[in-house]
């Protein structure tokens, strides 16, 4: 099975390191990348094949991941329009919708739509995902073995709940990072180095989420095993519930699957 990528970026990165770490040969996977450093550095570093163009050479493959950004799709796939036989399209990218790339693409619907995260990298991302009806159960089992060898994979009942998937866990790891640089800030105020605040910091998440991950128990039972009754951690907590800490983070969730949606809108429209 040949796997083409169309932009060789972050995402795509995560998720070609991801697959080569499970066993996928890099001489099955190719990379359409215009930047001509990027491309020195998959071919060299990482090992698979580039193609500078989406032409007839990188259109030879079974799965083409759509990899570029949001805003350079239309024009990105655009040399593939009316070209497509019996390739599986999947598309990373946050808010377009099926029904948009199909027709840019010259009403080819063989698609899917997927939201990966890049934790995909060490094989711990969730991917949630959406195929076109259209699409067949073989084919569905070919995307998921793609996607399911870099970590977890939830298959979504409506295209619209891809906005909160993206809200959730595609740009989820970057408010995981951002409170881990809360908490090394915090570390470092109160004197600590910057190598020891992030390990304590790090360590924490970690232990935590495998914690969280492994248990029985809800997260908020395991909050409150923390939580000694007039002790430390209910100081902390007060102040973060007199900050609406769990409001905030919804408002932020919110306003991601917000921009998802006007994304796909604003993409979509013309
Ligand atoms: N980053 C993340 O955590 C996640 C991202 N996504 C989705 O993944 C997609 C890619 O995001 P990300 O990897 O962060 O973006 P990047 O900008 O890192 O990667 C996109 C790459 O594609 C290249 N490119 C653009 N147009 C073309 C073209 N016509 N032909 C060939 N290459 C092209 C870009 O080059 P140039 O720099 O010159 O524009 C860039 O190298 C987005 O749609 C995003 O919504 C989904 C889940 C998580
Ligand atoms: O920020 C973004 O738009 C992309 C989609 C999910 C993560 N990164």
């Amino acid at each position: 099975m040949k796997i083409c990528f169309l932009g060789g970026g972050n995402m795509a990165s995560a998720l070609i390191g991801g697959m080569l770490a499970k066993g996928f040969a890099a001489s099955d996977i190719a990379v359409v990348e215009r930047d001509e450093t990027s491309r020195a550095r998959l071919t060299e570093r990482v090992g698979v094949q580039t193609h500078a163009a989406l032409d007839a050479a990188a259109l030879d493959c079974d799965v083409l991941v759509l990899a570029v950004k949001p805003q350079q799709m239309r024009e990105a796939i655009a040399p593939a329009a009316g070209k497509l036989t019996h390739q599986v399209v999947v598309s990373i990218a946050a808010g377009l919708r099926l029904g948009d790339l199909a027709r840019w693409l010259g009403n080819y619907s063989r698609l899917v739509r997927c939201m990966p995260n890049t934790p995909a990298l060490i094989g711990a991302g969730v991917t949630g995902l959406f195929a076109d009806p259209s699409v067949s159960a073989e084919a569905r089992d070919i995307i998921e073995r793609i996607l399911a060898s870099v970590g977890q994979t939830v298959w979504i009942d409506s295209e619209a709940q891809m906005d909160a998937v993206t809200a959730l866990s595609g740009s989820g790891p970057a408010y995981v990072f951002h409170f881990i640089e809360a908490m090394e800030a915090a570390g470092v105020s109160m004197g600590f180095d910057t190598d020891t605040a992030r390990k304590l910091a790090i360590g924490t998440v970690l232990g935590a989420a495998q914690l969280a991950a492994g248990s029985d128990e809800s997260p908020a039972v395991l909050r409150e095993r923390v939580t000694s009754k007039g002790g430390t951690t209910a100081a902390a907590l007060a102040v973060m519930a007199e900050g609406d800490l769990i409001g905030l983070v919804g408002r932020a969730i919110d306003a991601a699957a917000a921009r998802g949606k006007a994304l796909g809108d604003e993409l979509g429209a013309d």
